[in-house]
């Protein structure tokens, strides 16, 4: 599952299906964040393994770890770091790589952490390469050197700091430098939600929301949320919305998929924008191989728009495949907007390996 070449903000501004977190989300992601490892849904293997990790820490009375969480936006890495804060009972500070520019103002939060302390450094992979070293040495010495003075009069003064736990956030892991990720003690990779897993999601936050909903019904939201918790709540209230407005306020399956097409996002949840990549690749370019930048004039969006921000869902949905002579669909792209590929595509172009013929 390749998800290193999704974006960390939605080009296409704010989609209902993209997975970073717009306003609305981020004012109501609080309240349907689970508190406890126990609520937290899916994904077995790490909440198997950081239970053990923990349990073993708060046995030895000891700081946990050092823990890196990597995978998708949406995924609940946020969610997984507060986790860890509660079941150590131990307070958390939030703060991006992006927002430590200097290693000067990584050296401030350090220096007010408390013991046992956790530091949620979202998006760890774009902090300055200063702050970044800085971080090195913190992580295992719990120590840093802070330089005073410029030039050949800067001194560099030792500071102990409490021992805390760094739990560092990436939506690429392959980014980080070894060192860094050499000094986290555990690594969790977070994968996409099955549909199942999904569907517990949205049983979950209706309750919080004080909406019901039957099962059909969830299952038909589940299965248009691309794998993301993120996009399961947003959709959930977008349906609330409808169902409040055009029915009794519960929603059934009849109810979500009537709301999902007035937001257009189909059954598989694709939007708008990627119907129309796969649209023009199918209908102007018989399935390709067509190049990215003919393919994006096609549509009238951006090249990054199409490539970071529609491509990578559509390469994962197996409808779109990216080749050294260009883009092309696969088979599945036509039996999902149910097309018929022409002949002479299906046997001549590029695509034989795709259509086995
Ligand atoms: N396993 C889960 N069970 C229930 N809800 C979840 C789960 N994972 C995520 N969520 C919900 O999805 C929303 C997004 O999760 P979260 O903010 O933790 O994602 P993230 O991976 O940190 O995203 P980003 O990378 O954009 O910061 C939260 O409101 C949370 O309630």
């Amino acid at each position: 599952m390749n998800w290193d070449d999704t974006t960390d903000t939605d080009a296409a501004g704010d989609r209902l299906v993209g997975a970073s977190a717009d306003g609305e989300d981020q004012a109501v992601e609080a309240a349907l964040r689970p508190k406890d490892l126990g609520e937290f849904i899916g994904q077995e293997k790490v909440r198997e393994q950081l239970d053990l990790v923990l349990r073993a820490a708060r046995a030895r009375g000891a700081t946990a770890d050092h823990v890196l969480l990597s995978g998708a936006p949406g995924l609940g890495k946020t969610t997984l770091s507060m986790i860890i804060a509660a079941e150590m009972e131990a307070p958390i500070r939030i703060t991006s790589g992006p927002a430590i520019q200097h290693a000067g103002d990584l050296a401030a939060i350090l220096s007010s952490l408390q013991e046992g302390e956790v530091l949620f450094l979202d998006e760890i992979h774009r902090m300055s390469r200063p702050a970044e070293e800085m971080l090195y040495m913190a992580m295992e010495d719990f120590r840093v050197d802070v330089i005073v003075g410029k030039g050949p009069g800067a001194t560099a003064i030792p500071l102990e700091l409490p021992p805390f736990t760094l739990v560092g956030a990436t939506t690429r892991a392959g980014l980080l430098p070894p060192p860094l990720r050499d000094r986290f003690g555990f690594t969790a990779h977070m994968e996409f939600y099955g549909p199942a897993e999904l569907e517990r999601v949205i049983h979950r936050s209706a309750g919080l929301l004080d909406v019901e909903i039957d099962t059909v019904g969830a299952a038909e939201i589940a299965g248009r949320s691309r794998g993301t918790p993120r996009i399961a709540n947003r959709l959930l209230r977008r349906v609330r919305d409808y169902a409040q407005v055009k029915a009794d306020g519960r929603i059934t399956q009849e109810i979500a998929s009537a709301a999902l097409a007035v937001y257009e996002v189909d059954e598989r949840g694709l939007d708008r924008l990627d119907r129309g990549v796969l649209e023009a690749l199918l209908k102007l370019f018989g399935g390709g191989p067509v190049g990215l930048s003919t393919l994006a004039v096609a549509v009238g969006e951006e090249r990054e728009t199409v490539e970071e921000v529609a491509e990578p869902f559509l390469v994962r949905e197996g409808l779109l495949a990216r080749t050294p002579r260009g883009r092309v669909a696969t088979p599945a792209a036509w039996v999902h907007l149910g097309l018929t590929p022409p002949r002479s595509q299906s046997s001549g172009n590029g695509q034989r390996d795709l259509f086995g013929t």
